[in-house]
């Protein structure tokens, strides 16, 4: 078994972690991290547990620790669910400490030298890990996952990337009230309501989609060139982004081909069998009322994402138009962490 730790254990995606972790084959908690409003109590004193299942036995009695890598013993990967600020100033401390990080948090993304990566898009990029090692003079890494309704989007277009030209993309997203975080959204403002605005949701899908389809030529990614453009709203739901994709192609195409690109698709997570890996990452639905969050959210045991209503409009056959949902704190979030590290600890 490797030792790994969690970063923000008691949030919202820390909680999330712990849950996806509890009878994973190959990673054992052995640490958890809070800030020092929690540091020092038993993880069940900590936390307000907010999953679906028990707090397991296993981490109940766990006393939760400062964020520092100090405090952090005899553990290889760590995995981050700390807010973008902290994880700025000490997911580096923990890389220089010789850990491997495998980041949920924004902040990092988007360094040159730190991997993006979604296991079944682009795995290559994770040659970046030895570039950044030399640059910052680390034993350990950053890896990094990107944004949860990026996540969902990509994982839709890599196989229609792959097999047509694609040049505009616009998506309107629907997002769950827990990618804000417990606290983060209140109810009075989500009750018989929408929110319009979720701030910097845009640029991150915007510039994180373009560089996870990046073509990487051994030291530098470079970003994909078609045009991406997004609106993004608060829900009133739960669990589960959704998102309406408008797209214009090259030139016409044949729907079932596209379909079928979708229902195959299948890449390296699949081939090694990785345990948190779905076997099919995306799941098309032809029912005209699917996806929908509380039934399709959980697909693939929240791995998979879900598209429906699959179509063209009649007037103009280079347009494709689909609707698509993820489970944000799932494949959006710990999930794809765990993939990573997964991955990772598969091939290097
Ligand atoms: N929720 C989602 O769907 C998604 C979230 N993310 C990202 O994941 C990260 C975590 O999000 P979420 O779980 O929702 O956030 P929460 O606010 O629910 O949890 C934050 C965690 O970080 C800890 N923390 C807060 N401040 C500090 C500090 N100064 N030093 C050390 N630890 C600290 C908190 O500890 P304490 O309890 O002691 O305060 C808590 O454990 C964020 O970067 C977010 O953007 C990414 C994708 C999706
Ligand atoms: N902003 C996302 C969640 C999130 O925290 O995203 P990021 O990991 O890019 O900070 C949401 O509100 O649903």
């Amino acid at each position: 078994m490797v030792n790994v730790g969690i970063l923000g254990a008691t949030g919202m995606v820390g909680q999330r972690f712990i849950q996806l972790l509890e009878d994973h084959p190959k990673f054992e908690i052995t640490a958890l991290t809070a800030s020092q409003r929690s540091a020092g109590k038993k993880y069940q004193d900590a936390v307000t547990w907010h999953m679906d299942t028990p707090i397991p036995e296993a981490v109940q009695d766990t006393v939760v620790v400062d964020t520092d890598p100090s405090q952090v013993k005899d553990v290889e990967i760590v995995f981050s669910a700390l807010p973008a600020e902290n994880a700025a100033i000490v997911e580096p401390k923990f890389a220089e400490a010789g850990m491997k990080v495998a980041s949920n948090a924004s902040a990092m993304r988007m360094e040159p030298d730190v991997p993006l990566v979604i296991p079944e898009v682009n795995p290559e990029h994770l040659d970046l890990i030895e570039i950044q090692q030399k640059n910052r003079g680390w034993d350990g890494f950053i890896v990094t996952n990107p944004n949860c309704s990026t996540i969902a989007l990509v994982l839709t277009l890599k196989p229609i990337y792959d097999q047509f030209d694609i040049n505009r993309v616009y998506v309107s997203t629907m997002q769950a009230v827990s990618g804000a975080g417990y606290n983060g959204v209140p109810s009075m403002a989500m009750i018989d309501n929408l929110v319009p605005f979720i701030g910097g949701e845009e640029e991150k899908m915007e510039s994180e989609t373009l560089h996870l389809l990046g073509d990487f030529d051994g030291e530098n990614v470079e970003p994909a060139t078609f045009g991406v453009s997004t609106s993004c709203h608060r829900v009133p739901v739960v669990d589960g982004h959704t998102e309406a994709v408008f797209m214009e192609m090259d030139e016409e195409f044949n729907l079932e081909d596209v379909k079928k690109s979708l229902q195959t698709f299948q890449a390296l997570p699949q081939k090694l069998n990785l345990y948190s890996a779905p076997e099919h990452p995306v799941i098309v639905r032809e029912e005209e009322n699917r996806p929908q969050p509380r039934m399709d959210r959980m697909r693939g045991k929240g791995m998979a994402v879900t598209v429906g209503r699959l179509r063209q409009d009649p007037t103009f056959p280079q347009s494709l138009k689909y609707v698509l949902l993820g489970h944000n704190t799932v494949r959006g979030a710990a999930g794809a962490s765990i993939l990573n590290a997964e991955l990772i600890a598969e091939i290097m």
